[in-house]
């Protein structure tokens, strides 16, 4: 039986082509054995570099390009184009193995032998050159060939490099791309992905696509065929990158994470784990993440992902708090919820007569006794109390000891729960059991979890292999909860790895949204900092569009004239996001819209409708994507709003952590755009943007 193989790029493209060109290639590659067999419509390429390309015809004026095996039978569909295109392609390229990862590469050879000349007369006049600190032999272990490296050898500038994409080969290109953003020979190896330890045949080619599982996937019959032609677009349920495919699979003595920056992939590695760990039949997983709206649609790619019941039924996906909720209930029934926190630590400090503010007064309870799990006046004295700024003699300890004790006296004399002591209490429970309702768990964008969360989620599963998998990014942390894992009981360290390949965001969108960051340093929740080098976007597109409006009723008519032009030029209004920082502005900009006639929903409805602008706070965009996004109302006094910001003289390290965390809340918003980013203010601009 021929196996068909089909590439990524074919399959991009294949979503693009009209409803009757799909048809057409869906027919003539469901009967491809049988064509085959026949030793029909295959036919070699006149003048081609590589004689293992050979055409088939889909239509009189289209023609799928295939790639042959020397031997055996595994075909590999690339490219379906106009009859003369198709020929062009052909013969301008080369099929390689690469010497490191053992993958197949194409690299157009007429591209790179046109450019060469250009580029070494232009490297003549120069002192230095791209790679001058790289030895051949590095270049050589990483998988250049000897065409690349000659190419490499003549480079002087990155943006050279960055052009070469489109024509060399993509391991070699990549490699080169690492070493040129300054990550060592031993990164850019990680970064490929476990380049394989057999011995690789540069000549066998079926064996080669065999280990290109991030860009070739073999289908087997004509049924998996359709499969794959039903869901085009959603390439990441088939291609994984080595790095995401080999952390989705393995298995790990402990707990493991996958960290990386916005859109390189971390959720579609938390999916694909869970499938593989509901697969193994071991117990059952549990999915979770900081909120619903992320939650359902983690429970979305689970959906399109597994299709096996079985697998599916020993997956639960549940956001945090529902599953500390759901264990309390189970004990106690349901709790009775204290609805006004603030008004209750507002009446203890007046009553106390205490110099310190409602908030200072939480969040000592929440980070520091909570966190720490202090019960008594002793050791709240001793407490650590790591991330609070304003320092507290003895006697000021003292002080809010009272105060946090009456509160949490208040909770018990009048039997109130906040979501803060259910999950503590979910957690004792949990700690109890010897039979733990979970094997496996997935956290997503875990960086917003709080300690108390985390706690929960050891007490779910027993401590062994596999047991805890993390996703999450700490540029993106929009809540106040700086932790450290290995405090709560959750060690991955040696078993943490970055992803680095942007598959969402264009280059110009994320160079822009990281410059907001401005440098920030970012602790990576392990004891260290986090790092960003080495990252690169798949794509490329137009910078962000900034606009400056005099007032706010310009600013709205402004933001709607730009989801009327991206409507023209052809985006669908499912395809656009909005953003805004408070939920007054949110309601503005939806009241606008409507008097506009743009049909738009707010982001917390549920089953929203498809044709929709959709409209939401920052804080909503979170681990969501649209093609299109704007941030309104980026000004001055909104981005970020004082009341959101502690001030300066009541606590230094809270002050700048507020500050920190709200350039991340814009950062994680900007972030979420495909293909275009708009941002606009009205007066003054954000202090980040300015
Ligand atoms: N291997 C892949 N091939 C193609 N597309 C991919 C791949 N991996 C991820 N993607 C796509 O990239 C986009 C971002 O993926 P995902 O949401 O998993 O990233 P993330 O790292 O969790 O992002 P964020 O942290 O910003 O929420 C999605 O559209 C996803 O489908």
């Amino acid at each position: 039986m021929p196996k068909l193989g089909i590439d990524r790029d074919f399959l991009r493209e294949y979503a693009r082509m009209d409803r009757k060109l799909q048809d057409r290639v869906q027919e003539v590659f469901a009967k491809f054995d049988a064509a085959t067999h026949a030793g029909i419509h295959l036919e070699k390429i006149t003048n081609a570099r590589d004689d293992r390309f050979r055409s088939i015809r889909v239509d009189q004026f289209w023609r799928g390009i295939v790639l042959a095996p020397e031997s055996g039978d595994s075909f590999t569909l690339l490219k379906v184009l106009p009859h003369d295109a198709a020929y062009t392609w052909a013969q301008r390229r080369q099929v390689s193995v690469n010497a490191a990862t053992g993958q197949i590469e194409i690299r157009d050879v007429a591209a790179i032998d046109a450019t060469l000349p250009e580029l070494d007369r232009f490297a003549e006049g120069r002192t230095s050159r791209l790679f001058d600190n790289i030895s051949d032999k590095d270049l050589r272990r990483l998988g250049v060939d000897d065409q690349t490296l000659q190419f490499a050898r003549v480079l002087t500038s990155e943006l050279q490099l960055e052009a070469a994409r489109a024509f060399l080969p993509q391991n070699q290109w990549e490699a080169l791309y690492g070493l040129a953003a300054g990550l060592s020979a031993e990164d850019v190896w990680a970064a490929l992905g476990a380049p394989t330890d057999e011995p690789i045949d540069p000549d066998d080619v079926g064996a080669a696509v065999q280990r290109t599982t991030e860009r070739v996937l073999l289908v087997d019959g004509s049924e998996e065929l359709l499969e794959v032609f039903r869901q085009p677009l959603d390439l990441w349920r088939i291609y994984l990158h080595p790095v995401q495919h080999q952390v989705a699979h393995a298995s790990y003595k402990g707990p493991a994470r996958v960290t990386g920056g916005p859109g390189t992939g971390k959720t579609v590695v938390a999916i694909h784990r869970a499938r593989h760990l509901g697969e193994r039949a071991d117990g059952k997983v549990l999915v979770t993440t900081f909120t619903s709206n992320l939650a359902a649609s983690l429970q979305a790619g689970l959906d399109l992902l597994v299709d096996d019941l079985e697998v599916r039924r020993r997956i639960a996906v549940q956001h945090i708090d529902q599953f500390a909720h759901q264990v309390f209930r189970q004990q106690h029934g349901k709790p009775r919820m204290l609805s006004d926190e603030t008004s209750v630590w507002h009446d203890i400090r007046h009553r106390l007569d205490l110099p310190f503010t409602e908030t200072f007064l939480f969040e000592e309870w929440r980070q520091v006794v909570l966190a720490h799990r202090v019960q008594d006046a002793e050791s709240y004295l001793r407490a650590k109390r790591s991330g609070r700024g304003r320092p507290l003699n003895a006697r000021q300890r003292g002080q809010v000891w009272q105060a946090i004790e009456a509160f949490q006296q208040r909770l018990h004399d009048e039997r109130l729960w906040t979501h803060e002591t259910v999950r503590a209490e979910a957690t004792d429970i949990l700690s109890r059991q010897k039979d733990k309702p979970f094997r496996h768990i997935v956290v997503d964008e875990a960086q917003d979890l709080s300690p108390e969360q985390w706690r929960l989620l050891r007490a779910a599963t027993s401590e062994g292999p596999d047991d805890i998998f993390i996703a999450g990014d700490a540029h993106q942390r929009i809540y106040q909860h700086r932790i450290s894992l290995r405090e709560v009981g959750v060690r991955v360290s040696g078993r943490s790895t970055r992803l680095t390949v942007n598959y969402r965001t264009t280059a110009e969108i994320l160079a822009w949204s990281f410059q907001l960051l401005r440098g920030e340093a970012i602790d990576d929740m392990d004891g260290d900092l986090d790092t960003v080098a080495g990252y690169r976007c798949e794509t490329h597109g137009l910078p962000p569009e900034l606009r400056s409006f005099r007032t706010r009723a310009d600013e709205l008519r402004g933001l709607c004239e730009q989801i009327q032009s991206w409507t023209s030029a052809g985006v669908q209004l499912g395809e656009i996001g909005v953003a805004a920082r408070s939920n007054g502005v949110v309601d503005a900009i939806v009241n606008e819209l409507a008097r506009a006639g743009i049909p738009a929903h707010a982001l917390d409805r549920s089953n929203p409708p498809a044709d929709a602008v959709a409209i939401g706070t920052m804080h909503k965009m979170k681990g969501l994507e649209f093609r299109c996004v704007a941030v309104a109302g980026a000004t001055a006094q909104q981005v970020p709003p004082a009341t959101a910001i502690t001030p300066v003289e009541d606590d230094r390290a809270t002050h700048l952590q507020d500050v920190q965390r709200e350039r991340c809340l814009l950062f994680v918003a900007c972030t979420r755009a495909r293909e275009h980013l708009y941002v606009s203010w009205h007066g003054a601009p954000s202090e980040f943007i300015a």
